[in-house]
């Protein structure tokens, strides 16, 4: 029976190939698994690879799942880069979804190996997966316990004299690959800030997007720009000391998309929403638990501003005013240092009804950067609801409906209810019947309460709905407010 040494050295001395140190692997691990005990095994196969690795011109990156105790950013980016690099040779795949993401992921089995190019580059994927043994304490017991787990890793390997243009270039790109499908995976949060509600979250299924909003198309685009340069100017900020904020007031009676145009801005942006629920707030160091708690790149959401401070000044009944209750200067003065001293990419929206009846502190040049007024339904507007809801660009009896419009106070959100309830036969013509009844029937109310509509066409902003709605105001806030609502304040959502 050969000794372990006599069989080492004999073979190394013949080992002059990357090949044949190959086949010498084999039947040394053949011979060996017979003979030598295994951790001896161990160590004469580990010192043959080394040999094997002398004469090979390929490198070989190992990347593990974690690096110490977080999480390695290139195995993440790895895997999810290669899961859009699936070909059909790969024989074996792995699905997953986490509850709170859109689509289910896929990624490649272990030893499944996947060929990738770069820039003239032959790159060779390969997943791998070892079984470790892990002896911990177990206090339940008073035992170690060893238990069995899985180290995931992926290897990388590549000819050898591209090493530096793999690790300066290659994997940076593949990082960079990670963040914008992530970016394109994110799946809008809507988060209720209420002292009631907890850190829960749901998902924002808003459907609206600026393509689905009727608004004045000029403002439409002026708060996309807007929204643009904001995202873009990061380093400006920066540089001018100026925390990274923006602030938008949107106004307008009820039901014209004030909640629609928030979360379409945040379906736009990919930013998550903070619903902040004033009301039930009662003392400003809830406020302050509640903002500090918020992320960055999320807009945070302030509706029906003039009712929250009224309430709030009900509530204090001229006794009990110390420094705990909220108001709206302590809130503006709080956002702001909140803001100046910590987050970065936030937004802040406050709706209201009555952008009269604001405190002249929020409407101060500079605190809120662009003032958008929602207004009744246009012709324009009309045809955008018609494309989302019957998906038609004209019809014979556009013109009619787009006239009635024209004379008639009616909010997208009426036009939309009558536009759904039609949806189940999917007629266009029933559906369109129902819209011209409605505006008619609308035209002849307001014609009797003397409201007839102050056509105000041309006029750049819409600025005609606004007009309009402020003669009717002593109706009482929310009294003609329609069905149709999807975004409530407690951030769940209705008809
Ligand atoms: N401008 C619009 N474009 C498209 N759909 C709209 C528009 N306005 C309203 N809607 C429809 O009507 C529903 C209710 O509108 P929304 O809740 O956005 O109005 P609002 O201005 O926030 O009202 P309120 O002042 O009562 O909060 C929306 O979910 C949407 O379906
Ligand atoms: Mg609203």
């Amino acid at each position: 029976m050969p000794s372990t040494t006599s069989v080492f050295s004999a073979y190394t001395t013949v080992a002059a190939s990357t090949m044949l140190v190959r086949t010498v692997i084999n039947d040394v691990q053949s011979l060996a698994s017979q003979l030598i005990p295994r951790t001896l095994q161990e160590k004469i196969l580990s010192r043959l690879e080394g040999l094997s690795g002398k004469f090979s011109s390929q490198l070989t990156i190992t990347i593990d799942e974690s690096s110490g105790l977080s999480v390695n950013e290139i195995y993440q980016a790895a895997e999810m880069y290669l899961s859009t690099r699936i070909t059909p040779s790969i024989e074996q795949l792995k699905v997953s979804k986490e509850p709170r993401e859109k689509d289910v992921s896929v990624t490649i089995n272990k030893g499944q190996k996947i060929i990738d190019t770069f820039e003239g580059i032959q790159l060779t994927w390969e997943f791998i997966s070892t079984a470790t043994q892990k002896t911990s304490f177990d206090y339940d017991s008073g035992f170690y316990a060893t238990e069995t787990a899985e180290r995931q890793s992926i290897q990388l390997s590549f000819h050898k004299k591209y090493m530096e243009k793999v690790l300066q270039i290659y994997l940076p790109y593949i990082v960079e690959r990670m963040k914008s499908i992530k970016e394109n995976k994110k799946v809008v949060k809507l988060y209720s800030l209420g002292s009631y509600s907890g850190d829960s979250s749901i998902n924002l299924d808003h459907p609206s997007t600026f393509e689905t909003m009727a608004m004045d198309q000029k403002l439409k685009k002026e708060l996309m720009d807007d929204l643009d340069r904001f995202l873009k100017r990061r380093r400006f900020y920066k540089r001018v000391g100026k925390a990274w904020k923006r602030g938008y007031l949107l106004y307008g009676p009820p039901g014209t998309g004030k909640s629609s145009l928030i979360a379409a801005m945040a379906n736009y942006l990919k930013f998550d929403i903070y619903d902040l629920e004033l009301t039930s707030l009662r003392s400003n160091s809830d406020l302050r638990r509640l903002l500090v708690s918020t992320g960055n790149r999320s807009i945070l959401v302030i509706e029906d501003i003039d009712c929250s401070i009224e309430l709030e000044n009900r509530q204090s009944g001229g006794h009990n005013q110390d420094e705990s209750q909220i108001t709206l200067s302590g809130l503006l003065n709080f956002v702001d240092g909140l803001w100046s001293s910590c987050g970065d990419e936030r937004i802040i929206v406050f709706t209201t009804n009555y952008k009269e009846r604001l405190d002249p502190a929020l409407l101060r040049p500079g605190r809120m950067d662009m003032h958008i007024q929602m207004s009744y339904l246009t012709p324009d507007g009309f045809r955008i609801l018609a494309s989302n809801y019957l998906n038609i660009k004209s019809h014979p009896v556009f013109p009619e409906i787009e006239e009635l419009i024209k004379e008639t106070e009616v909010t997208p959100a009426e036009v939309a209810e009558e536009l759904m309830r039609s949806e189940e036969d999917a007629d266009a013509d029933a559906a369109l019947k129902g819209v011209v009844d409605f505006l008619e029937r609308k035209k002849k109310e307001q014609n009797k309460c003397g409201k007839s509509k102050v056509v105000e066409e041309g006029k750049d902003e819409g600025n005609g709905g606004q007009k309009m709605y402020e003669k009717r105001k002593s109706g009482g806030k929310k009294n003609n407010k329609k069905g149709g609502k999807m975004m409530t304040k407690r951030g769940k959502t209705r008809k």
